[in-house]
């Protein structure tokens, strides 16, 4: 469904990643694990093209994104949820939701019943500025935009981070059910293993812009864990 080949990824002239390949099946969630700065995001980014340069071969779908601009690949059916989300703070929920639905393939400009299902709050409120949500809430507000998109492939980078705990599982909640219930291929940054064992079929671990395991979730081993994220 979506993989990477021999990438090389670059700001400037450094390269970030180096000689990724992965490969997540249609349906699957890969997370994508490290410590600070290994080159989490930048796998991101280089998927939806944000990255100044990248070498390889990026598919989705058997055909190859790679130089493809951003807008394509989003309209090709990925959405991208970064870290610190980019709400909007002056613009409205529904804006805020609304600004998502410029990549889907029919054009409209409509919220998709699913984000109404997923998160009652923010239906009930689209007259309310995304600025005045609290973090957990602007991260469904983050994740509604993503969807308003009709995405195939959602990317999620620490969509936990920075939220307060008894938010945190409502939120695991949701990610798990746009997998299983909703049929979503999810690539996940994530820091917390106990989440990432939960929610994911596959793992990919970076050390130093480069793969130092992958697999299985179920081989994700303790002793994985602490040779590659801990300081
Ligand atoms: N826009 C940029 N320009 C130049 N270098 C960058 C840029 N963004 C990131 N880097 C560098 O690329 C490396 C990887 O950063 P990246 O943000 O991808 O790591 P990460 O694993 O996501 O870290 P974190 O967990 O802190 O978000 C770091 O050395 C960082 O300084």
């Amino acid at each position: 469904m979506l993989d990477m080949t021999g990438v090389t990824s670059f700001y400037g002239s450094s390269p970030v990643l180096q000689n990724v390949s992965f490969s997540v099946p249609r349906g699957a969630v890969l997370s994508v694990l490290g410590r600070n700065g290994v080159g989490k995001t930048t796998l991101m980014r280089t998927i939806m093209g944000l990255t100044d340069r990248a070498t390889g071969t990026i598919g989705l779908g058997g055909r190859d994104i790679r130089a493809e601009p951003t807008h394509r690949r989003a309209e090709l059916g990925i959405a991208y949820v970064p870290q610190g989300r980019g709400i909007i703070g002056r613009f409205s929920i529904r804006e805020n939701i609304l600004m998502g639905s410029f990549a889907r393939p029919d054009g409209k400009r409509v919220i998709p019943p699913l984000v109404f299902e997923l998160f009652p709050y923010l239906g009930d409120n689209l007259n309310r500025r995304g600025g005045d949500l609290s973090g957990g809430q602007q991260q469904q507000l983050a994740i509604a935009r993503a969807l308003a998109a009709d995405p195939s492939v959602l990317l999620l980078d620490e969509p936990t981070e920075g939220i307060q705990p008894n938010i945190v599982e409502q939120i695991e909640n949701i990610i798990v059910a746009l997998n299983r219930e909703h049929g979503l291929t999810i690539v996940l940054v994530e820091q917390n293993v106990r989440f990432a064992r939960r929610a994911s079929q596959h793992f990919l671990m970076l050390d130093k812009g480069r793969v130092a395991a992958q697999g299985d979730t179920a081989l994700l081993t303790d002793e994985l864990v602490h040779r590659h994220m801990m300081v």
